[in-house]
């Protein structure tokens, strides 16, 4: 018997040994230690074995299209600012297919956390680089290796002065569970990396590999200082820093528009075309 109200007695589509039973744990207890009700929360993904969470979790989600997720959040949490709203997603999904849109809400700051679920491949279409896999890796589609250079989200996020940016690894359940709660309090875009291996379609970058080299970022790191934060990023073959490697002060998105922050959510409220008018004229 589970006592989590997220809990979703259900069977998964996840290969036996997926990073992606402890990240959605991991996720459960977060929720419940936190004090939310499934009701106030919204799961949302794109496509990939990742964004197949919100079919697994006792919560409202949304499927959306591959690499649509964060719009998707984004217009859910406009709809209803008091919802807690976060995005499960694969690397490909995250970084790859809807990199334009990682771009966009890091610069409008809207208040949802994004779990990127980082295995560095596609897993669910069966192995082939993604914008995170290494440079050279031999994989099922590129028999002679990857000859894209990775992308590195961290250093990007950081650069473009993301609200919050950490990283975490699904082997590490008490880490990954004080990464989620301090992502999903940050007031802001919160973007938080899961290391997590594909055991099917990522032979290199395996639990054993990713356990051996990372690290707990030190406890008197100053996570405001974006020089030392954009060191951290960088680093990666020798030792992988895990915690929260950035924050930055700035105003949410829906703090600056005083029809979305005043008042009841917009999904509460009776419209007159005329408070339409006046909402639709902030914005344009
Ligand atoms: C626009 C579009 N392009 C490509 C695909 C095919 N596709 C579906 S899932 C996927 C990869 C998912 O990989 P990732 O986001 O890393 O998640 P994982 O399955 O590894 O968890 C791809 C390429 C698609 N459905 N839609």
């Amino acid at each position: 018997m589970n006592n989590n109200p997220f809990h979703f007695d259900c069977k998964t589509s996840w290969c036996p040994g997926c990073g992606n039973f402890g990240i959605i744990e991991a996720l459960k207890e977060t929720l419940q230690e936190l004090g939310l009700k499934p009701h106030e929360t919204v799961a949302v993904s794109g496509i990939g074995q990742a964004a197949k969470l919100p079919h697994y979790i006792n919560s409202n989600g949304f499927n959306g299209l591959h690499g649509r997720a964060l719009p998707v959040a984004l217009g859910i949490k406009i709809a209803n600012k008091d919802l807690t709203v976060f995005v499960n997603s694969g690397d490909g999904d995250s970084y790859g297919e809807g990199g334009n849109h990682l771009i966009h809400n890091i610069r409008r700051n809207i208040d949802i956390t994004h779990f990127v679920h980082n295995n560095q491949i596609y897993g669910l279409t069966k192995g082939q680089g993604s914008p995170t896999t290494a440079l050279n890796q031999v994989t099922t589609l590129q028999f002679d290796g990857v000859k894209s250079y990775p992308f590195n989200p961290l250093a990007f996020a950081i650069s473009q002065d993301c609200s919050f940016v950490a990283r975490t690894f699904s082997g590490d359940k008490t880490h990954m569970k004080a990464m989620m709660k301090a992502a999903i309090e940050n007031k802001g875009y919160s973007l938080l990396d899961i290391l997590q291996p594909c055991v099917t379609f990522n032979k290199v970058n395996t639990f054993k590999w990713y356990k051996d080299r990372v690290y707990y970022i030190d406890e008197n790191y100053d996570p405001y200082s974006k020089e030392e934060a954009f060191k951290k990023a960088l680093e990666w073959d020798e030792g992988i820093p895990i915690g929260i490697l950035y924050r930055s002060k700035k105003p949410t998105f829906i703090d600056q528009f005083h029809h979305l922050k005043d008042g009841e959510p917009l999904t509460k409220r009776n419209w007159s075309p005329q408070d339409a008018k006046a909402f639709m004229n902030e914005f344009y």
